[in-house]
């Protein structure tokens, strides 16, 4: 088999072109092992490009841990630059994940997701929780940088109300008007990972929804670089959101399905 890997702002996937569906989607095990960074290529996620009847591509996410998943949005970003590399699309896409259509576009070397609109924000007293197309925890701390991202992070998305089902968890420390330091805990990696696109964009509206900022364009800092999300706001939520920020190819291989 041969595979690709990509980061976007540390987050990193290996990503296989299943147009002629080869992968056995059901071997859990394995695509863990494949994610193992001591036993396998090592990678937060694992990402198929597969043939679509109506849009340029489809995408199939897979987390570490060898289960399907949620959207991944730097998964989202890294399969558009892998679907131009592959001569499937050239600057602008369409394509079709598992919460839905997304379109996409290439400009100036970053890489441009549409996310799906986003109508409910819950706030509780230390936190708010929205769906990004995956779950996440939102929560502001004091001293981020000496924060343990892990202990917590593991402690809060097993906890209720997430228990087994789990949310992704990000704490966030506000820098200036609109600008957000963010480190994530990722559900299915079961650990701080340098980057989470749908938890910065969950990020920017949670700040925007609870007045921390008034800004339409966010920049974010994760542990693998900066990241920026714009959006609109109607009367039900947030539209026309859109995750912007570089993803790389890494090297490819080849290794025994
Ligand atoms: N890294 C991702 C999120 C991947 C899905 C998440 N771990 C989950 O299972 O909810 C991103 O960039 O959005």
């Amino acid at each position: 088999m041969t595979f690709y890997k990509y980061q976007g702002t540390g987050n990193d996937f290996v990503i296989v072109d299943n147009r002629l569906q080869f992968i056995d989607k059901k071997d859990t095990k394995r695509i863990a092992t494949i994610c193992d960074r001591r036993f396998g290529i090592g990678a937060d996620g694992f990402i198929l490009l597969e043939n679509d009847e109506n849009v340029d591509f489809k995408m199939v996410y897979y987390n570490a841990d060898g289960n399907e998943s949620t959207m991944c949005g730097n998964g989202g970003r890294c399969i558009v630059a892998f679907a131009k590399f592959l001569n499937i699309i050239e600057n602008e896409t369409e394509f079709i994940a598992i919460d839905g259509l997304h379109k996409a576009k290439i400009e100036e070397g970053l890489v441009h997701l549409q996310m799906q609109e986003v109508s409910e924000i819950e706030s509780f007293d230390n936190h708010l929780f929205l769906d990004t197309g995956s779950p996440h925890h939102v929560e502001l701390v004091s001293g981020l940088a000496d924060f343990e991202v892990k202990s917590n992070g593991a402690r809060i998305r097993n906890g209720a109300p997430y228990n087994e089902a789990g949310s992704n968890v990000n704490f966030v420390e506000q820098l200036s008007a609109e600008n957000f330091a963010v480190r994530t805990y990722e559900r299915g990696v079961e650990d701080e990972t340098l980057s989470c696109g749908t938890g910065v964009t969950a990020v920017a509206l949670a700040m925007h929804k609870s007045g921390k900022t008034k800004a339409d364009k966010i920049s974010l800092q994760t542990q693998g670089g900066p990241l920026n999300v714009t959006f609109s706001t109607n009367d039900n939520g947030y539209d026309n959101i859109w995750l912007i920020g570089p993803a790389e190819q890494v090297f490819k291989g080849e290794i025994e399905w």
